[in-house]
């Protein structure tokens, strides 16, 4: 491991301000999907460890909500600024154990760091309010505190960005968080800690527990007393595993959880656009974010030629190392990833659709992938109704904005949906109509910092990011003030 700053790569967890093993000693190894070498060992901790660093952060919290907003903004802004200090050894970390190339690493330490620095300013705008009161005697007050001592667990495809839209607006508000990152992505996690502690964020407020499994440590989160809120993000099974262990002390939760993103591409779509669109919407981190489009929805009378412009794009695509020059597509994470793409492939070729482009396994071995594209894809197909997670496009046909806008709708997920059209009516017609959390027009890449990320039905619960991302870590509070009258 050769970084800038070596002190950034800790083989250790980070609880209470201080660098620990795990009670038994036990590690666990965290291997390159690229080329499958030992990166490291991080500790295996379990439920004792996890419950020491929540109670060091009850212990912690009164002092931090305590220091004014201004003063918790400027140690935000102080860990912003040492993480874009430290941007290139953050990026190679997270190119190192995630595998995406260095320049989409490279963005998202930009990405996560950016909400760090939304709200530094956003927590210095925690506003109240006062209601006229029906009685003379009495004032009515709303005040908004900071929640309590927050847990979150976090997915292995972000492994920067998806901590910080946690633990930036937590910190702000006035909480400490415990992080429990993804077994596949803690080095990460642990960088972003010792940036903290630089930054002068104090012992007991951020935590990282490492595990080789979440279930111990996500048990201990869910139905310790202490914590107040629960913040998620991954697949929508866990999520419901963590919703059911929460409901014993009916704990706060946010949850990030699966998509299935319709993109529909209509008759008077700019053909070209689209295809730039569903390129970083589906390709983005070889296909390995929530947001990615899992069913591309062609209108019939443009399908053959958008086919062959989106064909000649992923044929461009080049697999290979994330260190790489010019890669931009990296491994998967593991061979599950490897055989769940494999599944719906041969599913959906069973069943009769075509592979334009790729379909298989990568000459590189290992957990790369080609870059794929399958057309005749019909609704019977997995592809379909599963969210698919790797580096394949199913193209299906429509005859009407009806039948498009009931195809995109028919399932249990509602994070992402993207169409292309150039119809100011039509393009407000279909907003409305999508049942999702959030609706890119003419773009395949709306993920912002300034904006609401999160879904509907079983995608998730709750807004990260944007004003709305404070109130996830903030109580409200009605305060009635009688004996005014002399
Ligand atoms: N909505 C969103 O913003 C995002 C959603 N996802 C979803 O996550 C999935 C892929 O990410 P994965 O990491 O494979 O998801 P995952 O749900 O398997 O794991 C996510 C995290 O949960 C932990 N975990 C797993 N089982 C647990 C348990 N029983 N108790 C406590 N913690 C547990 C894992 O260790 C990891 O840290 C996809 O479905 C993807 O759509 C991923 C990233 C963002
Ligand atoms: O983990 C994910 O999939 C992210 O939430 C997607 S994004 O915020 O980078 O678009």
């Amino acid at each position: 491991m050769k970084l800038n700053d070596n002190s950034l790569f800790r083989q250790q967890a980070y609880v209470n301000g201080n660098w620990i093993d795990a009670d038994d000693g036990k590690t666990f190894e965290v291997t390159n999907p690229a080329t499958n070498e030992v990166i490291g060992t991080v500790p295996d901790l379990g439920a004792a460890e996890t419950k020491r660093a929540i109670e060091a952060a009850n212990e912690a919290w009164p002092a931090w909500r305590a220091k004014t907003a201004a003063e918790r903004s400027a140690i935000l802004e102080t860990w912003f600024n040492l993480i874009m200090e430290n941007q290139a050894d953050l990026a190679a970390l997270m190119t190192l154990e995630q595998g995406k190339s260095i320049a989409e690493s490279t963005g998202e330490v930009a990405y996560g760091a950016s909400f760090i620095k939304w709200f530094a300013e956003e927590c210095k705008r925690v506003y109240g309010d006062t209601i006229p009161s029906k009685n003379t005697d009495q004032r009515i007050v709303v005040t908004k505190e900071p929640i309590g001592v927050c847990a979150a667990i976090t997915p292995w495809n972000f492994p920067n960005a998806m901590i910080t839209r946690k633990a930036a607006p937590a910190f702000g508000a006035g909480c400490p968080m415990v992080v429990k990152p993804a077994e596949a992505t803690p080095f990460s996690a642990l960088a972003l800690a010792e940036l903290a502690e630089r930054a002068g964020i104090p012992a007991g407020i951020f935590s990282v527990v490492t595990a080789s499994q979440g279930k111990d440590v996500g048990e201990e989160m869910t139905t310790n007393p202490i914590v107040r809120k629960v913040t998620f993000t991954g697949s929508t099974a866990v999520g419901k595993i963590l919703m059911k262990q929460c409901s014993s002390t009916l704990k706060k939760m946010s949850l990030e959880l699966g998509g299935n993103a319709p993109f529909i591409v209509f008759e008077d779509a700019d053909l070209d656009a689209a295809v730039e669109g569903l390129m970083v919407s589906k390709y983005r981190n070889s296909g390995q974010t929530c947001v990615c489009t899992n069913r591309t929805i062609v209108h019939e009378s443009v399908y053959d030629e958008f086919a062959a412009k989106l064909a000649a794009k992923v044929g461009e695509l080049k697999v290979g190392d994330g260190f790489e020059e010019g890669v931009n597509q990296g491994p998967l994470i593991n061979m599950a990833a490897v055989e769940k793409v494999e599944d719906h492939i041969s599913d959906a070729v069973e069943k009769g659709a075509k592979v334009l482009v790729g379909g298989k396994r990568h000459e590189l071995g290992k957990t790369f992938f080609e870059p794929t594209l399958l057309a005749n894809v019909t609704t019977d197909m997995k592809v379909t109704y599963e969210e698919t997670f790797g580096p394949v496009a199913p193209l299906f046909s429509f005859k009407t904005e009806a039948e498009a806008i009931q195809m995109a709708n028919d399932t249990e997920f509602g994070l992402a949906a993207y169409f292309f059209s150039r119809d100011i009516g039509r393009s407000w017609r279909v907003s409305e109509a999508l049942e999702y959390g959030m609706v890119g027009v003419n773009s395949g890449l709306i993920s912002t910092e300034v904006a609401p990320f999160g879904g509907v039905k079983e995608s998730g619960l709750g807004r990260e990011g944007s004003k709305f991302g404070l109130d996830e870590y903030l109580e409200t509070k009605y305060i009635c003030m009688a004996g005014v009258s002399s």
